[in-house]
């Protein structure tokens, strides 16, 4: 297993106006390991998550304090590029979000934003990042059908492979089998299993046994604040903290 990391947060604080939805938040993700985030509802999973690509530089009125680092480098120097960053740091959302356009596109379509012509080049990505993404087999046939015609397990996986078309380093998932059956659930899990050879990755999951399956570290959030992180099996068994002990046996959230 690596030991390399590839992502850090160091007193990662954030704020929605007057509302400190972070509290020094510091967590190590290493790379090519799949780490889980959890903890109850508004415990600030998701901000957490969306500090790690700068998509909360969308909402006007927040404002983030403290580092994050990617392979050492502060992601929120006002220098940095921030295109390059997401295309480094992918992002999977809870409900599939497919754009109106053909399977084809949808994959296609971060190569063509990043400036790429060579039309062998894209065609080969696309079905590159399909396989990964294991709907290649599901769709080879029907390429320049709408992606909205796809089963919602489908359209995740489309946007997995729409993620990955660009190669992205880390990728970051929120809750992306929430709004899916069980077997298309397992589907994603089994693919998270296999992008881990490649990808680091960070997953919110409101689901413990989805923690235990798919992470092997495991960081525990409640109002705000980073409560423990460990080794998922470690949290899962023998929590350090009575706080974490009593989440994940149900006591509360
Ligand atoms: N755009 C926003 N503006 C203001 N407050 C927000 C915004 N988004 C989230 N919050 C608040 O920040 C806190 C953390 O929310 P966040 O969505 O990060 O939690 P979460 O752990 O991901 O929750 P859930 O599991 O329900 O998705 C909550 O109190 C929430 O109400």
């Amino acid at each position: 297993m690596s030991e390399t990391l590839k992502m850090t947060s160091r007193n990662l604080d954030f704020y929605y106006g007057d509302f400190k939805a972070l509290h020094s938040v510091n967590l190590d993700f290493r790379e090519c390991q799949v780490t889980a985030l959890i903890g109850p509802s508004g415990c600030g999973k998701s901000t957490y998550l969306r500090c790690l690509n700068r998509m909360n530089d969308l909402i006007p009125i927040s404002r983030v304090d403290g580092e994050v680092m990617l392979d050492g480098e502060d992601i929120y120097t006002p220098s940095l590029d921030v295109v390059m960053l997401r295309r480094r740091v992918g992002m999977v959302f809870q409900k599939p979000n497919p754009f109106p356009k053909s399977i084809f596109e949808n994959v296609a379509y971060g190569l063509r934003v990043n400036g790429v012509r060579d039309k062998a080049f894209i065609q080969n990505r696309v079905e590159e990042s399909l396989k990964n993404a294991a709907l290649w087999e599901e769709v080879r046939d029907r390429l320049d059908d709408t992606a909205l015609g796809l089963s919602g397990g489908q359209q995740q996986r489309l946007c997995i492979a729409r993620a990955l078309a660009v190669e992205p380093e880390v990728l970051l998932m929120d809750e992306p089998a929430s709004a899916l059956d069980p077997i298309a659930t397992q589907k994603i899990e089994e693919l998270i299993h296999e992008l881990k050879k490649n990808y680091t990755i960070i997953i919110v999951t409101h689901s413990m046994q989805q923690a235990a399956r798919v992470s092997d570290m495991t960081a525990f959030f409640y109002m705000g604040k980073l409560i423990e992180m460990d080794e998922t099996d470690a949290i899962f068994t023998r929590p350090r903290l009575k706080q974490t002990e009593d989440y994940i046996t149900g006591r509360f959230g």
